[in-house]
């Protein structure tokens, strides 16, 4: 990449110059798994107030996430349930305590503000939840829904909380008049529109939304996609839009942040991240989006084996445990074919995915007519000999400590910048195949 390009690559995407207006720096949650009997026994009381840790085990549920956001963009925040990202929303907005990490609204460290600035700046960020049937209580009527924030603040008298309640339900596309009805009279959609007039009651700047449409017919999320939109562009509003659904990010985002177990794995603008993804995960969930032709049934890409538990996720990239582009480790000269016939029986062995047979069918099945040359080939034949045996852990470790382990994969956490192909924002994807032509960051 020239410097020009380089240059290009590393200027923010929307309102370019100004600084952002969310900046999220390192943050990291991880909470006490305190499940179970072992983790009970885990822990004794201290000499001291507390507990004293004794192994204790920790859910990584967000690790080192770093990103900005720029005043008036929707960022996308998308993953497979349980990657982190309800945990990540709650801990920017200072919900939930971080374990590690900074977040920065407006250039100030939320996190150090005392408690008055705190709720000040509370004002000025809201959130959304997925749920809009238990996020509204049942015994209240819409109005006083929509002005209870108000009141919370101290923002105008009854009767302007009144009018503003009133002027907020037609902009989300409500009746005004519908102002003293109860929430049950209301169907999912309409009650998502009242959870957003009552979240802008209070004019904040930025609003997250996790998971808003998750729970509406397919029919009715795009009609409140495009009300938030209109919304977004009269208010002047930031979002950090959380989905586990491609289709409605693709909808809504101007960038789109892609997380896996816990870490950020791509970022990229709309446009470049659909059109030029870069990370095999991102690539994988592009193909398991279900296509939209009816002659074409279910979805394609779907991705090999579970995600692992965030208590011990994967050195290195979290991703390469179920990564079909895992790199070769350098000690051993694979061509391209041999390295992924090694990749495919270290993962059937470690999943114990297939029937024994003699060394002969496991070599032909895996190998074809000739194992790869040197070293490497030796390791498989030892461990075809400890299959033979029954003793498929041990031919499960040989295999990952000889190939597996020595992989950059296993070793480095990827970081790098790429050229984009699409408009002139940073792309990030986190991915050592991009060691040579991306950027370190
Ligand atoms: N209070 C908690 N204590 C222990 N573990 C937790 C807690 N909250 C979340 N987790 C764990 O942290 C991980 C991330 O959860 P989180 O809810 O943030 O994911 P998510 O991507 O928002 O998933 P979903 O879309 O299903 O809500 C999960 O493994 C979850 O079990």
């Amino acid at each position: 990449m020239s410097d020009t390009e380089r240059q290009t690559a590393t200027e923010p995407t929307v309102a370019s110059r100004d600084d952002p207006l969310l900046r999220v720096e390192g943050l990291t949650k991880h909470f006490p798994n305190d499940e179970g009997f072992l983790s009970w026994l885990q822990l004794r009381p201290g000499d001291g107030d507390g507990l004293v840790d004794l192994g204790r085990e920790w859910v990584r549920a967000v690790e080192d996430v770093s990103f900005e956001i720029y005043e008036g963009e929707t960022l996308g925040l998308v993953g497979e349930s349980g990657c982190g990202k309800s945990t990540l929303a709650r801990t920017i907005l200072q919900l939930i305590e971080p374990t590690d990490g900074s977040v920065y609204f407006r250039g100030e460290d939320l996190a150090a503000m005392d408690g008055e600035t705190l709720r000040r700046n509370r004002r000025d960020i809201q959130m959304i939840f997925q749920d809009p049937q238990s996020s509204l209580d049942p015994r209240m009527k819409v109005g006083k829904i929509v002005e209870e924030p108000m009141r919370a603040h101290g923002m105008y008298d009854e009767s302007g909380r009144e009018a503003r309640a009133r002027e907020l339900l037609s902009k989300v596309g409500l009746d005004p008049q519908h102002y003293n009805r109860y929430p049950h009279a209301f169907s999912g959609g309409q009650r998502q529109r009242i959870n957003l007039a009552r979240a802008l009651s209070v004019n904040p700047d930025f609003v997250v939304c996790d998971e808003p449409v998750s729970a509406l017919d397919v029919s009715i999320q795009a009609q409140v996609l495009n009300t938030m939109r209109e919304l977004q562009a009269e208010f002047g509003l930031t979002y950090l839009f959380i989905a586990h659904d491609l289709s409605v990010i693709r909808h809504i985002s101007d960038r789109v942040a892609v997380m896996y177990l816990g870490q950020l794995v791509e970022l990229a603008e709309k446009e470049e991240l659909f059109e030029n993804p870069q990370h095999p995960y991102t690539r994988a969930l592009l193909e398991s989006i279900p296509v939209p032709d009816p002659r074409v049934e279910g979805t394609r890409g779907v991705l090999e084996g579970d995600v692992p538990s965030p208590i011990e996720p994967p050195s290195g990239c979290r991703f390469r445990t179920r990564c079909p582009e895992l790199i070769a480790p350098s000690a051993f000269e694979l061509t391209d074919e041999e390295w992924a016939q090694v990749r495919q029986f270290t993962r059937s062995v470690t999943r114990h995915s297939f029937e024994l047979a003699g060394a002969n069918a496991i070599r032909a099945e895996f190998f074809g007519p000739r194992l790869p040359d040197g070293e490497a080939g030796r390791i498989v034949s030892r461990a075809i000999d400890l299959l033979v045996d029954d003793r498929w852990d041990e031919a499960a470790a040989l295999l990952t400590e000889s190939f597996t382990d020595p992989s950059i994969c296993a070793r480095e956490r990827p970081r790098y910048e790429v050229p984009a192909e699409y408009g002139s924002g940073r792309h990030v994807a986190e991915c050592h195949r991009h060691r040579e032509d991306g950027s370190g960051r």
